[in-house]
């Protein structure tokens, strides 16, 4: 019964209820985020965001365009180098939940301002919270964020100019797909600074590029050449800008053009066989591999014989 739902042309919402009560071995993401040991009901939860607020400046944009479905988050604290107050954890999450529910996107950029990425944590909002209580809330309330930035349809890369520092380095960890200028750098310093990563930047990264090399790059603090990051699979492609030194605020323009452009490679086809892509490759790293499977079929089953599928078959298209 279960199977023939599965197999017939169900939403992916039924596929997926289905998929929640068969035995999935390994927990999905949301319910992991639920083992706590500090105490979150909700009146602490809503004291600590009205904590994080009164921290700090700066902001978190979105810009969404409807005609190539691509999104464009903006870290906005340029006096700071972008760094991420109290107050922009909160924007972060309200440009996430703008984002999940925008059905016609198709990709997103996450960015800095001023031809910089992101320099972690803001050492002001830092000293604000600094007990161990209020320390797992922060980290809860963003590993929450980037796990749900993680899980969107959306294909998402981070394009980082200048440098991605602590904070800003787990940041990228929860795109997609990393496209650095040639004199950007990234640097997991969490050590030097004496604490860990709190924003979930440890568990990407060894999905990303492994143990040993998570290790020499986390245990180590050292700011990574964009060259480095390419080498050790933490960066997919280099864009080569003409100031090789310094980067102006005028490059930024450039960058964007050019990273936006790499990204639209991967937007190409409709939005709905993108949006289900994604899914199904995140399925894949997030899942059990029989789950995974499933899942793969549900959405597969939506796309067979779809408007897509026979447009493409009315071409009698050559792939040379
Ligand atoms: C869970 C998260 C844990 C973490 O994020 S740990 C890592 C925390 N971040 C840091 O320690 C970064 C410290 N900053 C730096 O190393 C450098 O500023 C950085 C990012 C390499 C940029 O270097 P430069 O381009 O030379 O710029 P600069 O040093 O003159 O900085 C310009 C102004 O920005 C300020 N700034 C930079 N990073 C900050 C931060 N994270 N929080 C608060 N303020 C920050 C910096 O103090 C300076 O301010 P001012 O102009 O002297 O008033």
């Amino acid at each position: 019964m279960t199977l023939r739902l599965i197999s017939s042309r169900c939403s992916i919402y039924t596929a997926e209820k289905i998929l929640r009560t068969r035995q999935v071995k390994r927990k999905p993401l949301r319910s992991l985020l639920r083992c706590r040991p500090y105490c979150t009901s909700s009146s602490h939860e809503i004291s600590f965001r009205e904590r994080l607020q009164s921290y700090g400046e700066g902001s978190v944009d979105l810009t969404k365009d409807e005609t190539d479905g691509i999104a464009v988050i903006t870290l906005n604290n340029p006096n700071k180098k972008n760094a991420v107050s109290g107050k922009m954890m909160l924007d972060f999450r309200n440009v996430v939940e703008d984002l999940e529910a925008w059905d016609d996107g198709k990709g997103v950029i996450l960015t800095g301002s001023q031809g910089t990425f992101c320099s972690g944590g803001d050492l002001t909002t830092v000293q604000n919270i600094l007990t161990p209580e209020q320390g797992y809330q922060m980290a809860d309330f963003m590993h929450e964020t980037l796990t749900r930035l993680h899980c969107l349809p959306l294909i998402s890369m981070a394009l980082v100019q200048g440098n991605a520092i602590g904070g800003g380095a787990e940041l990228t960890t929860a795109c997609d797909f990393r496209v650095m200028t040639n004199t950007a750098r990234i640097g997991f310093v969490h050590m030097k600074m004496g604490v860990l990563t709190g924003w979930g930047g440890a568990t990407r990264l060894v999905r990303l590029v492994g143990r040993s090399h998570s290790l020499d790059m986390l245990c180590s603090s050292r700011l990574l050449s964009s060259q480095e990051c390419l080498r050790q699979g933490l960066a997919d492609h280099i864009i080569p800008i003409q100031t090789p030194k310094k980067e102006s605020v005028e490059d930024h323009d450039d960058v964007m053009k050019i990273g936006r452009a790499w990204l639209s490679q991967y937007c190409r086809a409709d939005r709905q066989l993108v949006r289900d892509m994604k899914t199904a490759v995140l399925g894949a790293c997030e899942l059990d591999y029989m789950s995974s499977l499933e899942r793969e079929r549900a959405i597969f089953n939506r796309t067979w014989g779809g408007p897509a599928h026979k447009r493409a078959l009315d071409l009698n298209i050559k792939h040379s």
